[in-house]
């Protein structure tokens, strides 16, 4: 039976980094990705900037959109202190599967609280299920017609506070025209563009960085 790209993408991390060393997975899969097969991480280079931005909001809580198999992950949990968590939500399991397998392999799991499920089912349980008072930064990187009705679904839940920043993957590449032109028109955001490429190419991609104002 052939194996599935995720699959592969773990057997690279497995292969390559070393345990309990969350540098060593992200290394091996960009190279995994860059020298081998593309696959949809959000990448090193616009990875720097979530790096940069994850650092500087210093959140007890986050939320991400989309884990694939948890490189960015595993980019966010590597800067959050102890006693502080992630959630990340992803709907399909085979790809949660192996997400968890590298989120253990970087020893991130402790940080991590990885639901399987879609966001717009999720999101209106975090308070109840999740114990969740509301988000210091979200990543949004799943289907990019999500986007918009996500955030919308998380002001309706009192998810976000006044300060709250959402960090938005592939605002031109593949695009979220709706959603940027909701956060960049919307008095209730304050949002600026980050230039950078779509993962492992040259074609240009940014992230959208917006803060929630209240
Ligand atoms: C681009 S990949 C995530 C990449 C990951 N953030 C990274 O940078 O390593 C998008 C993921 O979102 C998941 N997804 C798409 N829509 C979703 C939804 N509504 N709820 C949960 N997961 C979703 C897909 O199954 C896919 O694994
Ligand atoms: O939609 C795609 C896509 C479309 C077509 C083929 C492969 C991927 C994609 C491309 C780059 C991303 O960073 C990303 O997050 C996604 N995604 O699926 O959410
Ligand atoms: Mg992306």
């Amino acid at each position: 039976t052939w194996s599935t790209r995720p699959q592969r993408l773990l057997k690279a991390v497995q292969k390559k980094a070393t345990r309990g060393d969350p540098q060593s997975v992200i290394s091996a899969i960009d190279n995994f990705c860059r020298h081998k097969e593309w696959a949809m991480n959000v990448g090193d280079e616009k990875g720097a900037i979530l790096d940069c931005v994850v650092s500087e909001v210093n959140p007890s809580t986050a939320l991400e959109l989309g884990t694939y198999c948890g490189y960015s992950t595993v980019r966010i949990a590597r800067l959050l202190p102890p006693e502080t968590r992630l959630i990340t939500l992803e709907f399909n399991p085979d790809y949660a599967v192996v997400a968890r397998q590298v989120i253990a392999w970087a020893g991130l799991q402790d940080k991590v609280e990885l639901v399987v499920g879609a966001s717009g089912d999720l999101i209106p349980q975090m308070k109840q299920q999740f114990g969740v008072k509301e988000f210091d930064f979200v990543f949004l990187d799943h289907w990019k017609d999500r986007y918009l009705l996500d955030i919308k679904l998380l002001e309706e839940c009192g998810l976000l506070r006044r300060g709250t920043v959402l960090l938005a993957d592939n605002v031109i590449c593949p695009g979220t025209p709706e959603y940027l032109e909701y956060v960049r028109t919307n008095p209730r955001y304050e949002s600026r563009y980050f230039k950078s490429h779509l993962e492992y190419t040259k074609v240009e991609d940014g992230l959208e960085k917006s803060i929630f104002l209240g």
